[in-house]
């Protein structure tokens, strides 16, 4: 195993939060090769260190260097993060297996359940990798791409069920302005990262029926009980899902306008139907290929989410969105504890 400290870095995905974290990484003072999807993307990080379909007008670190194609990105690197979306993980993961060195740590920064599976993004990188999970970790919390590209202060958290992978990987992921904490809850650290945007559509609904902060803020905080809910089940920590990966990530994801969960369900508010969203999304809502996989774990394990399975109605014309909230007061008449 190399030595901490020296380890060759790798991120795969070019996309908003690929790049913005591939920056933190070098903004830490470890260079950073980066894999992007498309030739000029890549062209255009090399030499004019920009990449303005995702991060328009920021200036990236000359330690950050690109290359589209992934066999030189991914040979010899000991840490890989991986952020692409999650419903392109495993195809990723498969072309990337027999480049992998023996001892990679591999790190998911994605926020989706694979939706045919049902599997979290570790099991998947589990899966396909055959890597054991003591060298898998993943990182969440409220990290809002563009904010972190902006250089305004914020935190992660990277679990692993492995202490010293985890910290090994917080000293990488960690500069001036990015705080890492560590933890071995990856159920939790995981779970928190996807709920959250289920959470967000709900409210993105809501705000773009018209509703107002009352409205918002009970969906937010019933929501944050019953993702918690759902989460403990699966094998979560109470704690976690009370840290930034949850509760954290929640707050961060609900009130910004630049977040494209949030964006997305405004847009089914406003009464665009989900094809529709889709096609006006320039970039990932992994909230929206997780909701069925999420309520398909719930249902399985007996578990009521009733937000989620309204988004679930709404997305797929059952409901009308302006009846999402309504539906939280008359569900139920019968008076019973928050
Ligand atoms: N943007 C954020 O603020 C943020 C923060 C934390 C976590 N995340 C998570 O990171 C993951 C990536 O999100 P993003 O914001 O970078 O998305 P994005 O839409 O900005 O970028 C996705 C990237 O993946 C590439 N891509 C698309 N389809 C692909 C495929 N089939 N194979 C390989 N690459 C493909 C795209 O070219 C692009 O470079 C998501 O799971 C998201 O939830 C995002
Ligand atoms: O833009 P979103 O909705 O994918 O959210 C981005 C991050 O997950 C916020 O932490």
């Amino acid at each position: 195993m190399t030595e901490p400290g020296t380890e060759r870095i790798a991120v795969i995905g070019g996309g908003n939060w690929g790049t913005t974290f591939a920056k933190v990484v070098v903004d830490g003072g470890r260079p950073v090769t980066l894999w992007a999807r498309r030739f000029e993307q890549a062209v255009e990080i090399n030499d004019a260190h920009r990449n303005t379909q995702y991060l328009p007008g920021i200036d990236l670190p000359l330690g950050l260097t690109a290359n589209h194609e992934l066999e030189p990105v991914v040979t010899g690197a000991d840490v890989l993060f991986l952020s692409v979306p999650a419903q392109a993980a495993r195809e990723r993961l498969e072309e990337m297996r027999s480049m992998l060195k023996e001892d990679a740590i591999l790190v998911s920064l994605m926020k989706g359940v694979e939706r045919s599976t049902g599997l979290r993004m570790s099991e998947v990188i589990a899966e396909v990798s055959g890597i054991p999970m003591e060298r898998i970790a993943v990182a969440s919390g409220p990290n809002i791409a563009m904010e972190i590209a902006r250089e305004e202060p914020t935190a992660i958290v990277v679990a692993s069920e492995s202490r010293e992978t985890a910290d090994r990987v917080a000293r990488i992921a960690r500069n001036s302005y990015l705080r890492s904490f560590v933890n071995t809850d990856v159920v939790g650290t995981e779970y928190g990262g996807v709920l959250k945007n289920l959470i967000a559509i709900a409210v993105g609904i809501v705000d773009g029926v018209g509703y107002g902060e009352n409205t918002k803020a009970a969906v937010m905080t019933r929501g944050l009980a019953e993702i918690t809910q759902f989460a403990l089940t699966m094998g979560a920590q109470a704690s976690t899902m009370m840290g930034l990966a949850g509760l954290g990530d929640l707050i961060a994801t609900c009130e910004s306008p630049l977040s494209r969960n949030f964006t997305a369900g405004r847009l089914l508010g406003q009464g665009y139907v989900f094809e529709d969203v889709v096609q006006q999304m320039e970039q990932t809502a992994e909230g929206l290929r997780s909701v069925r996989p999420v309520l398909d774990h719930a249902e399985a394990q007996g578990i009521d989410m009733p937000i989620a399975r309204q988004i679930d109605a709404v997305l797929h014309g059952r409901m009308k969105p302006a009846d999402l909230a309504p539906h939280l007061a008359t569900d139920d008449d019968t008076p019973r504890g928050e």
